[in-house]
Parts: C-alpha cells; sequence; structure tokens
C-alpha cells in the first residue's frame, strides 16, 4: 500500500485536473495582472532572533480535527499581533480541510506574508497561488522527481514567489541543493511515512547546509525552550501548526514563542 504523501499527492493531481477543467491555465495567466501588494516571504525570516511562521491547521491525517470551527480571520489575526514573522496557510481539502479561500480571508485579514501550504505538483498550482495571493509555494522534495522540483521552483521564482524547499533527510537535502540551489529549506521533522516527530532531525541535517541559506525548522514544535535551542545553533525560522491551532488562547501561546512580551 502506497504511503500517506502518496495518496495526498494522487489526491492533489485530480483535484487539479479538475480546477483546470474549470479555469484553464491562459485564463489564470490573464488574472496575476491584477495581484495584490509583494510581502516578501523569505526576507521576513532573517532577522536577528528566531523568526516564528504560524500555521492555520483545520486538521491532519496524524492528528485528525484540530480546530476545525476556528475562522481564519481570528487565528491570523492573534498571529499577528503575537509576533509572528509569516503564516502559513494550508491549502489542501481532502486531508487538511483548508482551501484557497482561507488562504484568500488570510490575505484580507492580515498584514504578513503567506506560505501557501499545499501539495504542489503542477505549474497550475503555482500561478493559482499567484493569483490568490501567496507570497511563497512550499515545494516538498519527496513529493517530486528532481526534474518537476527544478522546473516549479523556476515558474515560482518567475512569479515572483518565494519556495520554501522542504526535505527530511541527507539525499533529499542534496537535491535541494544540486539540482535547485535552494534559498530557503525547511527541514521536516515530520516523518511523513510513518508521521514520528523528532527535532533532532534539524540538528542533524542543519550542519550539512552551506551558510548563506536561511533554515527553517518544521513540524513538532511547542516550546520556546526549542526555539531557544534552534536559534542556538542558526536555525532561522520555526513553522508550527498543531501547538499553536490547539491552544485555548491562541494569541497567548505564540507571544510565548516570538518573546513579544520580553521586548517590550
Ligand atoms: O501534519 C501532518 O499530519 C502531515 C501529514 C502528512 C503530510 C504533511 C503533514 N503536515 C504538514 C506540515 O508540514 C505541518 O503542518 C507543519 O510542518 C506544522 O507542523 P505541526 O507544528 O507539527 O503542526
Amino acid at each position: 500500500m502506497s504511503n500517506v504523501l502518496d495518496r495526498i499527492v494522487d489526491s492533489t493531481r485530480r483535484e487539479v485536473e479538475h480546477r483546470r477543467s474549470e479555469i484553464p491555465l491562459a485564463q489564470l495567466e490573464r488574472s496575476l495582472h491584477g495581484r495584490g501588494e509583494d510581502r516578501p516571504f523569505a526576507e521576513a525570516l532573517v532577522h536577528p532572533g528566531i523568526s516564528v511562521i504560524a500555521e492555520h491547521k483545520r486538521r491532519s491525517p496524524s492528528a485528525g480535527p484540530i480546530r476545525e470551527g476556528a475562522t481564519v480571520e481570528e487565528i491570523v489575526g492573534s498571529y499577528e499581533r503575537a509576533g509572528a514573522a509569516a503564516l502559513s496557510v494550508l491549502t489542501e481539502r481532502h486531508h487538511f480541510g483548508g482551501s484557497l479561500d482561507d488562504l484568500r480571508a488570510a490575505k484580507e485579514a492580515a498584514r504578513l506574508p503567506i506560505l501557501r501550504k499545499d501539495f504542489v505538483v503542477d505549474t497550475y498550482q503555482v500561478y493559482e497561488s499567484a493569483v490568490a495571493g501567496a507570497d511563497a509555494i512550499l515545494l516538498i522534495v519527496a513529493a517530486l522527481e528532481p526534474r518537476e522540483l527544478a522546473r516549479l521552483h523556476a515558474e515560482a521564482l518567475a512569479l515572483d514567489l518565494d519556495v520554501l524547499v522542504e526535505v527530511h533527510d541527507e539525499p533529499e537535502l542534496e537535491i535541494a541543493l544540486e539540482r535547485v540551489d535552494a534559498d530557503v529549506i525547511g527541514i521536516n521533522n515530520r516523518d511523513l511515512t510513518d508521521f514520528t516527530v523528532d527535532v533532532q532531525r534539524t540538528f542533524e541535517l542543519l550542519a550539512d547546509i552551506p551558510a548563506g541559506k536561511t533554515v527553517v525548522s518544521e513540524s513538532g514544535i511547542s516550546t520556546r525552550d526549542q526555539l531557544d535551542e534552534l536559534e542556538r545553533v542558526g536555525v532561522d525560522a520555526v513553522l508550527v501548526g498543531e501547538a499553536l491551532m490547539r491552544a485555548d488562547d491562541v494569541e497567548a501561546a505564540c507571544r510565548e514563542l516570538t518573546r513579544l512580551d520580553d521586548e517590550l
């Protein structure tokens, strides 16, 4: 039986075909001209200290429902007030309950740069992301052939989208560096085949990433102590979803990570 990533990619390809049959790529391309303001995503992550990318995530294959009823506006508003550097919005529908409407709502409700967190495997999604107002997209090395990865990466950059290239092990990191010379590298601490999460993964892979790259540690992060350790070894940003989305007080939980209150 195929793993969960294969299943998500298969259903994504089917959904993309359906959307393409409703709105052809040529029509999407024409809509690019009315794109809103540019909010540089990669730039927002490289400040002194460690930056927080706060994620809007309704549910997930590993955790089931997380906070399905909350509105995008209330969540991203809390993140912005709490000092997050950028937002990540999960737009995959079948497994995460997200949509491009969530991304559009986030763009309206906050001024932060936005990562479209999805399983981008087709040029159509790159254009769709730009038209919907994303400032960056995610490309997962494990979900793509190296040639496809390089093509989608180049297409995104050509549309002024930043790209977070996600890896989980050394062979994937080698592809991210050698095939696309990725500027922003996400180390996913979650193994997408069995959902185990180990933040140690970031420390292990970090040693093989050349200076000058922007490094994001993704998944399984919930405490300020973890951020302090990651900051000490030179990680630029963390991407946090479930721990923030499950918090009773989302804004307070995010403030705890950003240390916004310590700066006042
Ligand atoms: O979260 C999952 O269960 C998952 C399963 C399969 C593919 C991707 C998955 N998550 C997407 C993400 O990358 C996370 O939402 C993101 O890194 C935040 O992780 P967390 O803070 O642990 O919610």
